[in-house]
């Protein structure tokens, strides 16, 4: 029989009514009560880790649960945190990028309606995530409405429906149905030892560009923040007429502030050299994002800033693939 580490950590999953709307309150034991575990030979271990929303869970308790995980390691076969589903995306790659070398699952779900409640999927997604979590399988990965989704790369895309999450710009690993595992493709387990790395910087700023955007809003950003991400247009677009953004960007880049060029547009990536807006950007030795979404460059940035400062290092660390994050043949220089 699988021993498995439960680790909840609140969301609308553990969520009651409160007097002031939902708001995580299950304890261990009750949650564990809703399982419905009668297919599965497994023995649950649940805690409560912290009981929050999602909104107000921080760059901090990324680490706590990685550490929470590192320590356990060896006395169970898998870990499931239950999470809040807002949020979800940025602590499967944060944990993804913390916790390298895995040869066990570590698998996150959540809900979109509490557990508590007649009709819920918050029952089947703990069922499925525990069902996976027995897999001979290393790594993080999101467990919701029936598919698993690798961890750097699981988005919210909806606030209501069952089936909140997709898989953005990278195959789904499988769908579960009833007890059956159903894989698209395996991830080969590494061959590693754990590496648990949870340093964090979280002085990270997410600009998203609209038509307008004033430039002096980075003389601000420049007194708070270590890093910034551009979320640009398209392929990597960034205004270089009215308003142009490109003095600040080159201050930026000669001060030694990282600056990472990603896209609002969710599927396909940036190619930064395929448009003038683009290629003037370039020119300033800025990090690229290729096909990495939002969620994994503010954790990966956040954790690359947390081991040093140096500009080409930082570069290095995000523009290599982690935890399948980056596919390597976006964006085809010219
Ligand atoms: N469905 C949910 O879990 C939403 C909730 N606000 C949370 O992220 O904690």
């Amino acid at each position: 029989m699988k021993n498995i580490l439960l680790l909840a950590t609140g969301g609308t999953i553990a969520s009651v009514e409160g007097k002031e709307g939902l708001v995580p309150g299950l304890s261990a034991e009750e949650l564990l009560q809703y399982f419905e575990h009668t297919s599965l030979d497994v023995n649950v271990t649940c805690e409560i880790l912290m009981n929050r929303d999602s909104t107000n869970i921080q760059p901090e308790h990324w680490g706590q649960m990685a550490e929470k995980i590192a320590q356990h390691y060896e006395q169970y076969d898998g870990f499931v945190i239950t999470h809040g589903t807002d949020t979800l995306g940025y602590t499967s790659a944060a944990l993804s990028y913390m916790l390298q070398g895995l040869r066990k699952p570590v698998v996150i779900t959540g809900s979109q309606v509490p557990i508590s409640f007649k009709k819920t999927d918050g029952k089947k997604n703990i069922t499925d995530a525990l069902r996976f979590a027995c897999e001979n399988i290393g790594g993080v990965f999101v467990v919701f409405d029936g598919r698993v989704i690798i961890g750097t790369r699981a988005v919210k895309m909806r606030t209501k429906s069952y089936d909140a999450f997709e898989s953005i710009n990278y195959p789904y690993v499988a769908h579960i149905t009833g007890n059956e595992v159903h894989y698209y493709w395996k991830p080969v387990i590494s061959e590693q030892k754990l590496q648990v790395d949870t340093r964090l910087c979280p002085d990270v700023f997410l600009l998203k560009l609209y038509p307008g955007t004033k430039p002096e809003i980075f003389d601000y950003i420049k007194t708070l923040y270590k890093g910034v991400i551009i979320e640009s247009f398209g392929n990597g677009g960034v205004p270089f007429e009215e308003r142009s953004l490109l003095p600040k960007i080159k201050e930026f880049s000669e001060a030694g502030i990282p600056i990472l060029i990603s896209t609002q547009c969710l599927e396909e990536g940036e190619n930064l050299y395929l448009y003038e807006v683009g290629r003037k950007v370039a020119q300033y030795n800025v990090i690229v994002s290729g096909d990495m979404n939002t969620e994994a460059i503010v954790a990966k940035l956040m954790w690359a800033l947390g081991k040093t400062t140096d500009i080409h290092e930082i570069k290095q660390i995000i523009e290599t693939p982690i935890a399948w994050d980056l596919s390597t043949d976006w964006g085809v220089e010219e």
